[in-house]
């Protein structure tokens, strides 16, 4: 488990902090009063002498103020200090505090057992759990027995990482097994693993959201982001519409609300890939539908001859529809009259995008919808239930929890109060996962980041 040494848990370490505490102070009030020796010795003659004064009991009250001052000190560096900083004892102090939460957990939990004998109660197992702490990354590894004892089961299923994950607001990244034990990674202190918009690396078939988060997009194929407004849905989307220009020249951008993303019409090479007005985004649409269905066509050719695959493996690039404000789109095209000739094209904008939902994976033609409210009326489900990567910036509210994450069980609390762009996400059947979105500098300028992304893939020969 590398350099650092794992602490073994113990029954006892659920008092860590207290005993700790203690002991610290007990420690400083030895220190104090044999510093105070000579001032004893004194008083201790004066008195033999048959001299008495109350200023006798100045050193005791001195000690006593003393150590009550060293106490509070040491108590607000535990509960306030250390959890913001990062230096040697702050360390300790989170490490002590993780150990006992841990602890306490194991018995709050009932995976323990004790029993009875003539000497009274005693612990008769309580499970081998080795705790690592990992300050640089944020991360805390936990491994627990899965050695054939009575917890065993409970400790495989992931129960008990499920409630380390709720008691610490930590995020289980990964589970190995190994003989007799199962070593399970979590992260704990989100914000160390974001990423910064400016190094986004997108590689092969990976678009990188956070470390340890990727949008592998042949596998977990279109997205959902959505998001209250302000929480950061635009600029997630920034660095995603950014690596994938990296990617392919392919990329159509639909704007129906003509914010951020319509403007990008202005940088000369997406001028034909931007879309805000109604009839043209139908018809974007329906453009985007039709060359998938041509390609459909290409590969059934090639498939004619026996080989199999996707649209990779003939080397196909893939094509990326990028819909923001989707609810908008929906709601101003629900509005239309029946005989209104946009509603037509609508209609078959919104049959078209079914299918490229369902059937744009193999193809590599896929889809990303922001909206603020994905529920069932402005999403149809035939669309919702084809989005595998799911995000939403924020603490969603309890419906749209549902809509975007249903069977979560883990309880989503805010990252921060003060920095914006941090949300949850969930990659296929994975978990539910807090994360930041990569940091945008200050002095961001949507076009030209837009140029430098398009630069790099014109450098790479795509
Ligand atoms: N990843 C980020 N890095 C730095 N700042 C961010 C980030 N995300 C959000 N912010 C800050 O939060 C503000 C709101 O973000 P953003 O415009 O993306 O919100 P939104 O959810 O898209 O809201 P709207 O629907 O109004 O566009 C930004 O102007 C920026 O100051």
């Amino acid at each position: 488990m590398g350099r650092i040494k794992p602490h073994v848990i113990k029954y006892n370490d659920q008092y860590l902090a207290k005993t700790l505490f203690k002991r610290a102070l007990l420690f400083f009030w030895f220190l104090v009063t044999n510093c105070f020796g000579f001032w004893y010795v004194n008083i201790f003659q004066a008195l033999m002498q048959g001299q008495y004064s109350w200023w006798y009991l100045s050193p005791l009250v001195l000690s006593i103020l003393l150590t009550g001052f060293v106490g509070w000190g040491v108590f607000w560096f535990y509960k306030s200090y250390a959890p913001e900083h990062s230096d040697f004892i702050s360390r300790y102090l989170k490490t002590v505090e993780l150990r006992q939460m841990i602890s306490l957990l194991i018995v709050s939990k009932g995976f323990f057992d004790i029993a009875n004998d003539d000497n009274g109660t005693f612990i008769a197992y309580f499970p081998k759990l080795k705790l690592k702490v990992l300050h640089k990354t944020g991360q805390l590894i936990l491994q627990e027995p899965v050695d054939g004892q009575k917890y065993m089961e409970s400790f495989s299923k992931n129960e008990f990482d499920n409630v380390v994950e709720i008691a610490l607001l930590a995020d289980r990244q990964t589970t190995e097994f190994s003989k007799n034990k199962m070593i399970s990674t979590f992260a704990f202190d989100p914000i160390k693993f974001r990423r910064q918009l400016k190094e986004l690396k997108p590689k092969k078939g990976l678009l990188q959201i956070s470390k340890g988060i990727d949008w592998k997009y042949d596998t977990f194929y279109n997205v959902l982001i959505s998001g209250n407004v302000g929480t950061g849905k635009s600029y997630t989307m920034f660095a995603i519409i950014g690596q994938l220009l990296q990617v392919t020249k392919f990329v159509y951008i639909i704007d129906p609300k003509r914010s951020d993303l319509a403007g990008l019409k202005h940088v000369p090479e997406l001028k034909n890939n931007v879309f805000s007005v109604a009839s043209e985004i139908n018809q974007a649409v329906i453009d985007f539908y039709t060359k998938m269905m041509a390609r459909a066509e290409k590969i059934e050719a090639i498939k004619v001859s026996g080989q199999v695959g996707t649209y990779k493996d003939f080397g196909f690039t893939p094509y990326f529809l990028v819909f923001d404000e989707f609810g908008a789109y929906y709601e101003m095209n629900d509005r239309l009259a029946y005989d209104d000739p946009t509603k037509a094209s609508y209609e078959t904008a919104m049959s078209n995008l079914r299918e490229i939902a369902m059937l744009g994976r193999e193809l590599g033609f896929y889809i990303l919808i922001g909206m603020q409210r994905p529920d069932a009326g402005t999403l149809p489900m035939a669309i919702r239930n084809q989005l595998n990567m799911r995000i939403n910036m924020g603490v969603p509210t309890p419906e749209i929890e549902k809509m975007v994450f249903p069977d979560n069980e883990k309880q989503l609390r805010p990252l921060s109060s003060h920095l914006k762009g941090w949300g949850f996400i969930k990659i296929g059947d994975s978990q539910v996962r807090s994360f930041f979105a990569p940091e945008v500098p200050k002095d961001f300028n949507l076009h030209e980041y837009m140029r430098e992304n398009i630069a790099i893939r014109e450098s790479q020969g795509k």
